[in-house]
């Protein structure tokens, strides 16, 4: 296919990559695994994620990608706060309750956890926790892209991280010999 940059972005989009096509690529790029947590007036909610990325460090900023067909949808984006709890290796459970249809109150009860600056849950025992709020955000196809200003940062004391490659968990730990 070439492209012809005048090409708008629809114009390329329609009959290129399928969604099948795209999923399975993507499922060769490994990612560290996420629990993004919210609190405020619509309630706690939290839910599993991948599709998160810095932004830049001035100011400190995540983007944070969430299905709009999501159940914790409406929450997050009312509660407008939400903390992204990197998850070691040995959490690939809770990121499974996390990451289906389990209902809220069950997901929370998996693990420990305690109220971060914006009053989001943060997880006891993550890798790390970056507690934020969302400052805008953007529609893009089935997905909404929250940028989120980061408030604090907890470390953990966690040796190894989750990672997932390939539609399975891999614990990652110790740096390649170069
Ligand atoms: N970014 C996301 O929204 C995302 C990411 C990972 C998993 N999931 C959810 O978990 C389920 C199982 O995922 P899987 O990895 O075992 O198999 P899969 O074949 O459904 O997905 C493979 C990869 O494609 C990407 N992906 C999946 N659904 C997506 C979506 N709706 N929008 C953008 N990217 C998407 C992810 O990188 C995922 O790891 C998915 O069907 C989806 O519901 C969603
Ligand atoms: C490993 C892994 C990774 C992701 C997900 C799942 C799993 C298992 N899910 C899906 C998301 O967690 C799920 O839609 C929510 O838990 C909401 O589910 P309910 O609508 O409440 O059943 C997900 N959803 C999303 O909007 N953005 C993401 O980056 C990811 N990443």
């Amino acid at each position: 296919m070439t492209l012809n940059p005048s090409f708008a972005h629809d114009e390329v989009v329609a009959d290129s990559v399928s969604p099948q096509t795209f999923r399975e690529a993507m499922s060769k790029m490994g990612a560290a695994v996420n629990i993004v947590t919210s609190d405020g007036p619509a309630g706690k909610v939290g839910f599993a994620a991948t599709a998160v990325c810095s932004v830049t460090d001035t100011p400190p900023t995540l983007l944070v990608c969430l299905n709009r067909s999501a159940s914790v949808f409406n929450a997050v984006m009312e509660n407008r706060t939400l903390c992204v709890n990197v998850l070691s290796s040995g959490h690939d459970r809770l990121s499974n309750l996390f990451g289906g249809k389990t209902p809220v109150e069950e997901r929370f009860a998996a693990a420990s956890w305690h109220r971060g600056a914006s009053g989001a849950p943060v997880l006891d025992d993550a890798v790390v926790s970056f507690d934020c709020v969302v400052t805008e955000s953007m529609d893009v196809g089935t997905h909404r892209v929250l940028f989120c200003s980061v408030l604090q940062v907890s470390n953990g004391d966690e040796a190894e991280a989750l990672i997932y490659f390939k539609r399975g968990y891999h614990r990652v730990g110790m740096a390649a010999a170069v």
